[in-house]
């Protein structure tokens, strides 16, 4: 008897099961706390493998992780490249790969890119909810690309700030943003501008050097540091690196990832997991930063729910 072969779950049927990120709020929280918990937590996630694809300024990330509690066996395949010269294709595209844990089968093949929109989001917003300060009021929103909307949308669900506000490096692309969303932001000239008095800042650019300071960064505020992937790339500056309480996905990624990690030599206080679990304290009346590099077991819970609800109404 042959194996059934793969379904394909595309980015409108992706959408369809995942309209809002925020369903995945306890699937990612268990996730993260899982990670940080050891072998115990029974996630196995090695730190991506990235392939360089040099002549073209791209890369391609290999990103497998298992995890037990979820029996959920997946690995993502995503493509990032840089200075896109066509920007109808996406700078970043992903692919997800759903296997049978009990025999190796691929049950699955999804679109990743809708997912790794969302799931980001997420665990910036579950990194929000702990870190930032009391009362925040002010957002502020560096870079207005995909990831910019995906966070707004998260953010503007769980949260009430008064304002929102947004600066890009190409204006337009901020204008058109704040047009397109559902409420009101303030375009900014400026990133000093945009982040002078934020409460909650979120850096979501293709930035290789510093494009938020500490000097501008007002005392208590929480900073998910979204971009800057590669060891050598930066969003913010040694300043902020050193001055605030750092707080990262994965330990191991941090420090073989993270240009602003490595390069600034900040100490690495906790993983968010530690937070969630509630071993390490969460010091929100600190100026916090959250350096998100994204996880592949956050892909593995994410994969699994919208492929047990899809199953679920096929
Ligand atoms: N941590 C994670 O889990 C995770 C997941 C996905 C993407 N990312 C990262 O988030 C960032 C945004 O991703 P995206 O999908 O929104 O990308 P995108 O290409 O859709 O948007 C990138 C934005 O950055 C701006 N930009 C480009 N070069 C810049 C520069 N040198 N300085 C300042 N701004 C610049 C662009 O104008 C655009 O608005 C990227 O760095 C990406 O690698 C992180
Ligand atoms: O976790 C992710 O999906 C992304 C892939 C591209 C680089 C940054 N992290």
């Amino acid at each position: 008897m042959g194996s059934t072969p793969p379904v394909f779950i595309g980015a409108e049927e992706v959408e369809k099961h995942l309209h809002r990120a925020s369903l995945l709020l306890p699937a990612l929280e268990a996730a993260l706390a899982n990670f940080s918990a050891g072998a115990a937590g029974g996630v196995v996630q090695p730190v991506r493998a990235v392939v360089p694809v040099q002549p073209h300024g791209g890369y391609l990330g290999v990103m497998p992780a298992y995890s037990a509690v979820d029996d959920a066996l997946t690995t993502k395949l995503v493509t990032f490249y840089e200075h896109m010269k066509d920007s109808s294709v996406p700078s970043h595209q992903a692919t997800i790969l759903l296997f049978d844990p009990r025999n190796g089968s691929l049950r699955a093949v999804l679109d990743g890119s809708v997912i790794t929109a969302k799931r980001t989001a997420a665990v910036s917003a579950i990194a929000t909810k702990l870190l930032m300060p009391a009362f925040a009021e002010v957002l502020c929103i560096l870079g207005a690309g995909v990831q910019a909307y995906s966070h707004y949308d998260i953010f503007t669900e769980l949260f009430s700030f008064k304002e929102v506000r947004i600066w890009n490096r190409t204006k337009e692309k901020a204008l058109k943003f704040a047009s397109s969303v559902n409420g009101p932001v303030r375009v900014c000239s400026s990133a000093q501008e945009a982040v002078s008095g934020a409460d909650v800042i979120v850096t979501v650019t293709m930035a290789t050097t510093p494009i938020l300071l500490g000097d501008w960064v007002k005392p208590g505020a929480h900073i998910n540091a979204v971009g800057a992937s590669r060891p050598d790339w930066r969003e913010l500056d040694d300043e902020l690196m050193k001055n605030s309480v750092l707080f990262v996905d994965s330990r191991e990624a941090a420090l073989t990832e993270s240009g602003d990690v490595i390069l600034s030599g900040a100490e690495i206080f906790a993983e968010l997991g530690e937070v969630v679990k509630g071993t390490k304290p969460a010091l929100p009346e600190k100026t916090t930063v959250f350096k998100s590099l994204g996880m592949a077991v956050e892909d593995t819970v994410a994969a699994k729910f919208v492929y047990d609800s899809w199953s679920a109404g096929n």
